[in-house]
């Protein structure tokens, strides 16, 4: 069997909201190998974000993660028999995992670059953390800034953040990201703030870098048009839990979920060949209030009384292709 690099397991996490509890992320189990691409999908609110942001311990109150577990296999010099939970770790342990072994790029690069600090003083901060030296820090970032295409890479270190633009501030974070090797690099909507002619250059450096380093990565995205630009395998989510998961091309040629097939279907990059588009009925439900039985029951054109009764576990309904659906592949 192939090693995994990262196995999340029965993840859970809660927010409190004034005296209710939000079910963010309620059981979702998924592993991602050494150099793929797994891509998180589903409607804004379905707690992609805050299960990229578990992988990384980065749940702030008034969230905590209440259960499951977090195994990574990656270690300073390759893949490791035996995983480190990553919810175990100690704060100085998962201080240490985070930037040199998971790297993270989120779709504001302002949000993770300090205004008042040069580009280049920041890129090499991660360098000289990890104990390279001063000079060798300079010129791997300077490399790895010419590898994504910085323009005048020299002078691009002496500049603070708000003098560059969206696209390059993004192709910095790739940059400093990379430039310590991370086996693992989790990257949410990086593009989506970007202007679709950037948001293309962007993937394909991402695909580019990807082969070239061999960094697994963790897309969280609710476009379509981009797993299909470069996602080996997605997960697709609803109401903070994974309803399928499988090869992008099983999940494209045959989605097996009735919430995957409206949701592609509600998507003008995949249905401009095709006509109308539709809109799925209904809104998410409210995560501090779920009923009992399957999230989706309530806006699915299969559902029954049968599907009100438990939640549908994700089950492999054909090879590598899960779905967590009553109708799908002879029930629960
Ligand atoms: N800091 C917070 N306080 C309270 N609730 C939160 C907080 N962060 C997230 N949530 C709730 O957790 C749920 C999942 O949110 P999350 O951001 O993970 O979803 P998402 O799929 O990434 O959506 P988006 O694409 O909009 O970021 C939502 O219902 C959201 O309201």
């Amino acid at each position: 069997m192939e090693k995994k690099l990262l196995s999340v397991q029965n993840l859970r996490v809660e927010f409190q909201s004034g005296k209710r509890m939000v079910q963010a992320v309620s059981g979702v189990s998924f592993d991602i190998y050494p150099g793929e691409c797994f891509a998180l999908v589903g409607e804004s609110g379905c707690g992609k974000s805050t299960t990229a942001m578990s992988i990384m311990r980065l749940i702030r109150k008034p969230g905590r993660i209440t259960g499951g577990a977090i195994q990574f296999y990656g270690g300073p010099k390759g893949l490791e028999d035996k995983p480190q939970d990553l919810l175990k770790l100690s704060d100085k342990a998962i201080t240490k995992v985070r930037g040199k072994q998971i790297g993270m790029i989120f779709q504001n690069p302002l949000d993770s670059l300090n205004p008042v600090y040069t580009i280049g003083y920041q890129a090499e901060e991660g360098l000289l953390a990890d104990g390279v030296p001063k000079k060798e820090a300079r010129q791997r970032v300077l490399d790895m800034f010419r590898k994504v295409r910085i323009t005048d890479p020299e002078s691009r270190l002496n500049s603070y953040p708000h003098e560059i633009s969206g696209g390059m501030r993004q192709r910095v974070m790739i940059a400093m990201m990379l430039c310590r090797n991370p086996q693992l690099l989790i990257a949410d909507e990086p593009t989506t703030a970007l202007d679709v002619t950037i948001q293309a250059g962007i993937i394909e450096l991402m695909n580019e870098l990807r082969a070239q380093y061999g960094t697994a990565v963790l897309m969280i995205t609710h476009d379509f048009g981009i797993v299909a630009d470069m996602a080996d395998r997605v997960g697709v989510m609803y109401a903070g839990q994974l309803v399928e998961v499988g090869r992008v091309e099983d999940i494209f040629d045959a989605p097996m979920h009735p919430y995957t097939r409206l949701l592609m279907k509600a998507l003008p990059t995949i249905t401009k060949d095709m006509g109308r588009l539709e809109t799925i009925p209904g809104s998410v439900p409210n995560l501090a209030e779920l009923k009992p039985g399957c999230h989706f029951a309530d806006r699915c054109p299969n559902a029954t009384a049968e599907c009100r009764g438990q939640v549908p576990p994700l089950r492999e309904v054909e090879p590598g292709h899960f779905c967590a659906c009553m109708k799908v592949g002879g029930g629960a």
